[in-house]
């Protein structure tokens, strides 16, 4: 192996060998999957509810061990949930600076940047409880960032937002990922969002990859590109949509 592609592993490539997960004795929930995340990749997971998405996230993110199989995840990684999980005794900026404490100091004008960077500057002192849907989600955001990790999980981070909340935090996310130059893994249920994200979309289904489809859509992207357009038919095609 070479120093650069070395080097490039070292910051932040996901690979997963042969993984398979049961709960007690049920049935596979996943099936023997493969999978890599190069460094600074943007994958987007897709499948029907069940199929498995939030079992491989939990993993990926060492929340829950493979019943068999391989994980290598960066050290350095975050993860993000629909819920804001703030912990509503601690400002804003604690909140964020939290995510700092293992190495022993809270760093305030850390904490009080990233939030400046998802527009929430004005909020620092504020209690999670004043907070709307986006502005927790925005904080969670910042929170993710601040250990600057090499690779972050958002498992249905917008799930719960109005439409136009949701549009602003996906360019936000986009600012952010092209900015912090990080590996990203999007769990959606959300067709256009993964087209609008993502480098990559992988549509799980009963726990195995079903589909990897690039997505060579210059940015920014826009639902009525032709292009967009199609890959969203034979992405609702792949998760069965037009078939019930
Ligand atoms: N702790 C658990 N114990 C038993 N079964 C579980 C557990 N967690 C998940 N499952 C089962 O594993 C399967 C996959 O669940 P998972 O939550 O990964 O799906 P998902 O694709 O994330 O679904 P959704 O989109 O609805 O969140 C489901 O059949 C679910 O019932």
């Amino acid at each position: 192996m070479t120093h650069a592609s070395l080097a490039q592993r070292q910051r932040g490539d996901v690979q997963v060998h042969g993984l398979t997960h049961r709960f007690g004795q049920g049935r596979p929930v996943l099936h023997d999957l493969d999978l890599t995340i190069r460094a600074g990749e943007f994958v987007a997971l897709l499948g029907r509810s069940g199929s498995g998405k939030s079992t491989l996230l939990r993993m990926l993110a060492g929340l829950e061990r493979p019943t068999r199989g391989q994980v290598v995840v960066p050290a350095n990684k975050a993860v993000m949930f629909q819920e804001s999980r703030l912990l509503p005794w601690m400002r804003v900026w604690q909140n964020v600076a939290l995510a700092t404490l293992p190495e022993g100091k809270a760093d305030r004008s850390g904490a009080e940047r990233l939030l400046g960077e998802v527009g929430l500057s004005h909020r620092t002192e504020a209690w999670p409880l004043t907070l709307s849907g986006g502005e927790a989600q925005r904080v969670a955001l910042s929170r993710a960032l601040m250990r600057d990790p090499d690779f972050i999980m958002l498992d249905e981070p917008f799930g719960a937002l109005d439409a136009l909340t949701r549009l602003q935090m996906q360019r936000l996310v986009l600012r952010l990922w092209s900015r912090h130059a990080c590996s990203i893994l999007l769990v959606t249920h959300d067709v256009d969002e993964a087209l609008l994200l993502a480098d990559r979309v992988l549509v799980l289904q009963e726990g195995r990859i079903h589909m990897d489809v690039p997505i060579d859509i210059p940015r920014p992207r826009h639902h009525a590109d032709p292009d967009f357009e199609a890959l969203r038919t034979t992405l609702l095609n792949a998760l069965g949509v037009f078939g019930d």
